[in-house]
């Protein structure tokens, strides 16, 4: 393996203050901030309260963020109330679909703005492929699923961005003719090119599963270590809590709460967060039912796609049209890149409305498979 970098590293040497605001953990939201007050305390005395053992969790937001971290599943419909809540919901979604319509709807739209461009398609991989069920380790995609991005892919570039590791998610997808980004994008195989591993740092010359001379991208490479101790530490902290799962992802840990009882969740939240306060080198971000530990380094699905875009050779043209579908928080940050550079489209998956930076949404991962299969069959009847 030859390892060859100029590029600074986008690990940021975060100085501890920043650290504590990635973490949620504000001076000023903390029931007794060290820095004391600002105003003179001899014209006013503030009784304290005496804090509690699960007050970090309620004053630095990750409870509020926790609560609000899934869609509830429908529920059926036993009386006249709730047939009326529905209604109310159905009218919340129609009138959110205003702002982010139906990309199946507006294909013709999305392919007329493709016109002769190269359409590369970044795929998420939970809630987006495969349907968010309670257990991980069966998140299994259908074979018709299967079937839809193996096709897309004879046609377009389209590469997996998942907060899954790298091999989990390969192991699910099980498509050898796609490019892989796992945990968030932190570990990527792609395509070698000379000139961009004389860019990035952490990028060495490697082989895939086949045999394959590939490019391997792992910029938190520093942090392996780190996130298998803190894995350890999660999984002995929580191991109490019923229904708690902890997965190690190579460069990020999930502690999952979707199987833990309401009530017990400001619990597993201050056992998570008492293992990151003694690492101010990691963050906690929020998933689908899921507490999220990565490093704190400047990277994430967004880069991931510039990363993956550039090592195909198609960054940088107003020929190239970026699709990228996803339904989680992390995906955002791919959204917003796409946003930002004006081209290409972010596709929200997402059955309940939530603000985004998509231009488009899909309800559910069967409309996700109908817009894959309407690519296809627009390439095969009416492209060049
Ligand atoms: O970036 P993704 O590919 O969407 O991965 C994000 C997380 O997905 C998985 O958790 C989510 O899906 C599970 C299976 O449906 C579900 O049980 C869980 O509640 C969801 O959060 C995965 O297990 C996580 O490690 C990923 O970070």
């Amino acid at each position: 393996m030859d390892s060859k970098s100029t590029k600074a590293s986008p690990i940021l040497t975060d100085p501890t203050p920043i650290n504590k605001s990635r973490l949620g953990i504000y001076s000023s939201l903390l029931p007794y901030s060290q820095s004391g007050p600002s105003f003179s305390t001899s014209m006013l005395t503030i009784p304290r309260k005496k804090p509690t053992k699960l007050d970090d969790v309620r004053s630095n937001g990750w409870l509020d963020a926790m609560k609000a971290s899934s869609p509830p599943r429908k529920k059926l419909l036993k009386d006249s109330k709730l047939e009326v809540a529905s209604d109310d919901s159905n009218v919340a979604y129609n009138s959110w679909m205003v702002k982010y319509p139906s990309a199946i709807n507006s294909f013709e739209q999305i392919i007329t703005c493709a016109g002769d461009k190269k359409i590369v398609i970044f795929l998420d991989y939970d809630g987006t492929l495969s349907p968010i069920v309670d257990d991980p380790d069966r998140a299994f995609m259908s074979a018709d699923m299967r079937s839809a991005v193996r096709n897309v892919a004879k046609y377009f570039p389209t590469a997996i961005i998942s907060g899954r590791s790298r091999d989990k998610v390969f192991e699910l997808v099980e498509l050898t003719e796609l490019y892989y980004a796992g945990s968030h994008g932190m570990d990527i195989i792609s395509p070698v090119r000379d000139m961009l591993s004389t860019e990035h740092s952490n990028c060495i010359q490697s082989t895939d599963q086949q045999g394959k001379e590939v490019n391997l991208f792992q910029p938190a490479s520093e942090f392996l270590p780190m996130i298998e101790e803190v894995f350890r530490a999660l999984v002995g902290n929580t191991k109490d809590i019923k229904g708690a799962k902890v997965e190690n992802h190579k460069f990020c840990a999930s502690v999952h709460y979707r199987n833990v009882e309401e009530k017990s969740w400001p619990t597993i939240a201050q056992l998570v967060h008492d293992v990151l306060k003694d690492y101010s080198r990691l963050r906690l971000t929020h998933g689908r039912k899921v507490l999220e530990v990565r490093p704190v380094i400047d990277w994430d699905k967004g880069r991931a796609v510039e990363f993956l875009l550039e090592s195909l050779g198609l960054s940088n043209s107003d020929d190239v049209l970026p699709i990228y579908i996803g339904d989680d928080r992390t995906d955002e940050d791919a959204f917003k890149v796409l946003r930002a550079c004006n081209r290409g489209y972010g596709i929200l998956v997402s059955s309940a409305p939530k603000e985004s930076n998509a231009f488009f949404s899909l309800k559910d991962t069967s409309e996700v498979k109908e817009f894959l299969e309407s690519l296809v069959y627009w390439k095969e009847h009416n492209a060049l």
